[in-house]
């Protein structure tokens, strides 16, 4: 039986990894898969991981019918064995339910990666859609860490370092962005509800308010 899954978690957790090793796989057994991607860091119809692999792929424009598509590739003699979906948060629902349908009448295992919560914490509709549909979610092995040292199970977006929760709920951008003024980071839930970025905890570890401060002689007298 065929399957959509849905591999979830955080930004930088290893998802666009996953999905290249699923391909590279399934390639060294002779199989052949179609990729889709959308708004990938690396570009437009790219599928690029932080180790340093990257592939092509089809990109998912607004509108478009991944149904259809594949339909018509395989009608003009394509070869289609699965389907690899990276950031399928972008998607919309409705091509979710078209990627349900590759799954149930075209027989194809369909693996779509993707973050499950934007930056306020808010389910993206793709990704919605795929918890509603999927047959399996499958949460990834390596997790992310929050600069605290618990796993980081939310997104931030931050601008300089400060955690923002104005603002698109799309910007394409990467975690670790020192140069760029919006950035994310990964933060456990505790840290992500009091707003607190790797940046904002050191600054505040620095802050005379909270460093122990010998006590004086007025304090003794009150
Ligand atoms: N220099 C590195 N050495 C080893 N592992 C790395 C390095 N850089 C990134 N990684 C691994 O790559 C993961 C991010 O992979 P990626 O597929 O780009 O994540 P995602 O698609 O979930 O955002 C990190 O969690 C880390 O495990
Ligand atoms: C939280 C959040 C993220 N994004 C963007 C930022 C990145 O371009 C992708 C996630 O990519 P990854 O491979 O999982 O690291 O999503 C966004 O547009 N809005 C958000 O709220």
């Amino acid at each position: 039986m065929s399957e959509l899954v849905f591999f979830s978690g955080t930004m930088d957790c290893g998802k666009s990894t996953l999905a290249l090793q699923i391909g590279h796989n399934r390639a060294a057994r002779g199989l052949e898969g179609v990729i889709f991607t959308r708004d990938d860091r690396a570009g437009e119809g790219r599928l690029s991981s932080r180790l340093g692999l990257v592939t092509d792929a089809v990109e998912v424009e607004e509108g478009m019918d991944l149904y259809a598509y594949l339909v018509a590739h395989l009608s003009r003699g394509g070869r289609a064995d699965y389907v690899i979906v990276d950031e399928a948060q972008f998607l919309a629902p409705g091509q979710i339910d078209q990627l349900a349908r590759v799954v149930d009448d075209l027989d194809l295992d369909v693996f779509a990666f993707g973050i499950t919560t934007d930056f306020r914490t808010r389910l993206f509709p793709g990704s919605q859609r795929l918890i509603e549909l999927a047959d399996r979610i499958e949460a990834l092995q390596v997790e992310a860490l929050c600069w605290c040292g618990a796993r980081a199970t939310h997104n931030a977006r931050t601008v300089d370092g400060a955690m923002v929760v104005e603002g698109a709920q799309v910007v394409v951008g990467d975690v670790r962005q020192t140069t760029a003024e919006v950035g994310y980071e990964v933060l456990c839930r505790r840290h992500h509800l009091r707003r607190m970025t790797s940046a904002t905890a050191r600054a505040g570890a620095l802050s005379p308010d909270v460093l122990p401060v010998a006590p004086t002689p007025q304090d003794a007298t009150g």
